[in-house]
């Protein structure tokens, strides 16, 4: 397992570029499965989760031309679902979160899709009942091997569209039951569909392959079939998450640096949230710009009381960006409660906060108070392994503030979805390196 070794303590400036969005990705990549003719995607970012897919959607018979840096033309003409019986896909389908995503588009066009347990984070349960709930209501069956923890759902009819309402606005479990919806006879409504930024260019992209969707942006969905879908051109955005990193490594090493082509209309409360914390960032064009700063101060609210941070469905604050909240508090002056409503086990990282001299109370699995240093006392490299991808980035971040040369390990996490990241950060002035 790989390690990097990150000497802190060192201001950082210049300009980054964010790398095309992880999840959005996963979900777009996905839906080149809906149609036999040309799709031509952009600004897919080269990752390991990504790159996984791509390995899924290539062994599934897929035509996959790479024609620049994260410029594909995927063509889904000819598939060999004889795949999805083997060995090699229930390794490489657990392998990551995304993979769930590729049963609704199998189902809607060829009547049938299985999925070995998809991996992702171990943050906590993460369930897959909306997915299979979605599909059964529109008609498909569903069986589920318990002891090879394998998913199947066959509707050799077609699927038919009707009124649902989700139990939880997931944004995965949209993305699947959109794409099985819209190759569905009639049409299809969904209440408390999820609506993150990722699902918004997903509906587009359907829409320019040819899908009727209607409510692209909201919780209400409403679809009508379509016998057939066709090729499409599509880019992906700018990672927010990579953004939202960024934003609190400019901030906990008071750094300068410059976020180009951010796509701020599609960036949510996340400018205004970091801005609740005493951080400044400007609007420049499509740019961040986030000048140095000694100090920022965490607001309270307007009757005094210590602020939270807390995630919620889009759009909510999203609980990707929790855990680097959390570190670039440690550094603030002034409290908050950091609430991390939907996952339970990803809060435990800040142990190795406090191991480096973070004033945190976890409170609960869910709860995190910290009392920001206000750089009155940095904090001290240390040893740590990175648990899951947002905890290791956070970890990160805390290090490059950090006095002394901090290790971490297992940073497999942190490359399932930031792209070439020593290279971009050394660029920046960062001192980390890879160790084998
Ligand atoms: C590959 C991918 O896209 N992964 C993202 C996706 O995962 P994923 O789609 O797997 O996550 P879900 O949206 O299904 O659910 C996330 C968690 O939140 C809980 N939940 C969800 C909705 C809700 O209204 N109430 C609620 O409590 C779920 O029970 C679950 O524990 O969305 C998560 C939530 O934004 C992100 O953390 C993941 O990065
Ligand atoms: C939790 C995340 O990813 P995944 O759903 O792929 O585990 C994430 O991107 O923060």
């Amino acid at each position: 397992m790989g390690i990097f070794k990150i000497e802190g303590g060192h201001k950082l400036k210049g300009a980054i570029q964010p790398q095309g969005a992880k999840n959005e990705a996963l979900q777009i990549l996905c839906a080149v499965l809906l149609t036999p003719e040309k799709v031509e995607i952009k600004n897919i970012p080269d990752i390991i989760d990504v790159n996984k897919l791509i390995s899924v959607l290539e062994h599934l018979g897929v035509k996959i031309q790479k024609k620049g840096k994260g410029y594909y033309i995927f063509q889904a003409d000819d598939l060999d679902m004889s795949y999805l019986e083997s060995e090699l896909f229930k390794q490489e389908g657990s392998s990551l979160r995304g993979s769930i995503m590729i049963v609704g588009p199998l189902l809607a066009r060829f009547g049938k899709g299985y999925i070995p347990r998809p991996g992702g984070d171990k943050i906590g349960r993460r369930r897959l009942d909306t997915h299979f709930e979605g599909f059964i209501n529109l008609g498909a069956k569903f069986r589920y091997n318990r002891e090879e923890r394998f998913y199947g759902v066959e509707s050799p009819e077609g699927l038919t569209g009707t009124y649902m309402l989700l139990d939880q606005a997931s944004v995965t479990g949209t993305a699947n039951i959109v794409m099985a919806a819209v190759l569905a006879k009639g049409t299809t409504t969904i209440y408390n569909a999820a609506c993150e930024p990722y699902l918004q260019q997903l509906c587009n992209m359907l829409k320019r392959m040819g899908a009727k969707i209607s409510g692209v942006g909201s919780n209400l969905l409403t679809i009508e079939g379509v016998e057939s879908l066709g090729g499409c051109k599509h880019t992906v955005l700018p990672d927010m998450i990579e953004i939202g990193s960024w934003i609190g490594l400019a901030a906990m090493t008071r750094s300068e640096i410059t976020i180009k082509n951010v796509s701020w209309e599609n960036l949510g409360v996340i400018p205004d949230t970091f801005r609740k914390l005493g951080i400044t960032l400007e609007k420049r064009g499509d740019d961040i710009y986030i000048p140095e700063q000694d100090h920022y101060e965490i607001q309270s609210y307007i009757d005094g009381s210590i602020l939270t941070i807390a995630d919620a469905p889009w759009p909510g604050f999203t609980p990707d960006l929790l855990s680097i909240v959390l570190v670039v508090c440690t550094q603030a002056r002034g409290s908050v409660l950091i609430h991390q409503k939907m996952f339970e086990s990803r809060l435990f990282f800040v142990d190795k906060l406090i191991d480096m001299g973070a004033k945190i109370i976890l409170c609960d699995p869910h709860r995190a108070t910290v009392i920001g240093h206000d750089f009155q006392s940095m904090l001290k490299a240390t040893t740590m392994v990175s648990p899951d991808i947002r905890a290791g980035i956070s970890l990160l971040i805390a290090a490059l503030s950090a006095t002394g040369t901090s290790t971490i390990h297992n940073i497999e996490q942190i490359d399932r979805g930031y792209e070439n990241i020593e290279e971009r950060l050394q660029a920046i002035g960062a001192r980390i390196s890879r160790l084998d």
